[in-house]
């Protein structure tokens, strides 16, 4: 039998804000098995950082177990961070060395010596795409620079076990993906397990071959991104009619051929969640025009990660941070 990379039994975590109690983890059970890579999903406050945080010795949980890369978080702490590598939300380097000497400094730090530390660092400027910085001090780069040097630092030990806490929050599209691939080549050449948070549902679902929603400190579903929409979402048929009047009368009372899907309108669209939609439309068709009500145009549209999160909790993950999406500073 094979150890797991991590496994938690009733790990928690309370603080106190205020003399409230606040329940940031309740109780999660988690195991990972080496080489996988997760995505941590959920809304903001529902646990991901203060998991991570545990999980990397940063904060000692309230009470439960964690084993880390073999290692028990509580008793010893150095092991883990010694196996592990950490990328958390807010490393911010802000140093008066340049980025290339910045990468050496934390290799030597890990034990590598000054030619491996030095081929490393030049492995992750190209694949990062840190060349325009590598030369410049740290402390003078914009936000989406110094994000993408942070990531290099957690990679530059290549550690068993790699923790990225929204590693993609302010980067651009295109080095999203150069980081996507990196993780990709990571895996596939070093078998790297990776457990990561993203606000991306479409990072996730892309990268993620297992995905855990985490909501109010709890886990609420584990899966691979296909089954968790195949179980936990239907497909989307948006209609959209000429007139709203229309469109109401339609989402008060829809055909019976889609009895029991959920029915929504926003303005002259109606959205109806069913399974197997492309199958049900021209029966829908049809008994609309029955009905004697014309539809202007009709989409059939597979399920997301976020209709898995809506169907789960009953909250959009997306509309949470498309209200504050995230941009790369210029160079
Ligand atoms: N150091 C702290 N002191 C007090 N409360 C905290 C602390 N850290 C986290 N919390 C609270 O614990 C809850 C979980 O926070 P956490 O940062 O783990 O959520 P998250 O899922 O990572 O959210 P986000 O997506 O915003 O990063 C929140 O209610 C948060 O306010």
């Amino acid at each position: 039998m094979t150890t797991p990379m991590i496994r938690t039994r009733g790990l928690t975590r309370h603080f106190t804000v205020k003399k409230q109690k606040v329940e940031a983890v309740r109780g999660l059970d988690l195991d990972v098995e080496a080489g996988e890579l997760v995505a941590l999903l959920g809304p903001n406050g529902a646990g991901k950082s203060t998991t991570l945080r545990m999980l990397t010795t940063l904060l000692p949980p309230t009470s439960g177990t964690a084993e880390v890369a073999g290692a028990d978080v509580r008793t010893q702490p150095r092991e883990v961070r010694r196996r592990i590598g950490y990328v958390g939300q807010g490393n911010g380097a802000a140093h008066s060395q340049r980025g290339r000497d910045e990468l050496i400094t934390q290799g030597r730090a890990y034990g590598l010596s000054r030619a491996a530390a030095r081929a490393r660092a030049d492995e992750l400027i190209e694949s990062l795409d840190l060349a325009a910085v590598a030369d410049r001090v740290v402390s003078g780069l914009s936000g989406g620079q110094r994000r993408r040097l942070d990531i290099a630092m957690g990679l530059i030990h290549a550690p068993g076990l790699l923790f990225l806490d929204e590693p993609s929050t302010g980067l651009d599209p295109q080095n999203r993906a150069n980081l996507a691939e990196h993780i990709r080549r990571l895996r596939a050449e070093h078998g790297t397990t990776v457990v990561l948070t993203t606000h991306y549902l479409d990072e996730a679902d892309q990268l993620a071959e297992r995905v855990i929603v985490i909501d109010h400190g709890r886990l609420i579903a584990d899966d691979t991104p296909q089954r968790l929409k195949a179980d936990h979402a239907g497909d989307r048929i948006t209609l959209t009619f000429d007139t709203e009047r229309e469109a109401a009368l339609v989402a008060a009372g829809p055909p019976g051929v889609v009895a029991g899907a959920q029915v929504e309108r926003t303005g002259a669209q109606v959205l109806i969640r069913a399974d197997g939609g492309a199958r049900l439309v021209p029966k829908l068709l049809r008994s609309l025009e029955e009905s004697g009500t014309s539809v202007a145009a009709v989409e059939v549209a597979r399920p997301t990660l976020d209709d898995v999160f809506l169907n789960l909790t009953g909250r959009s993950l997306r509309e949470q941070h498309d209200a504050a999406p995230a941009k790369e500073d210029q160079q």
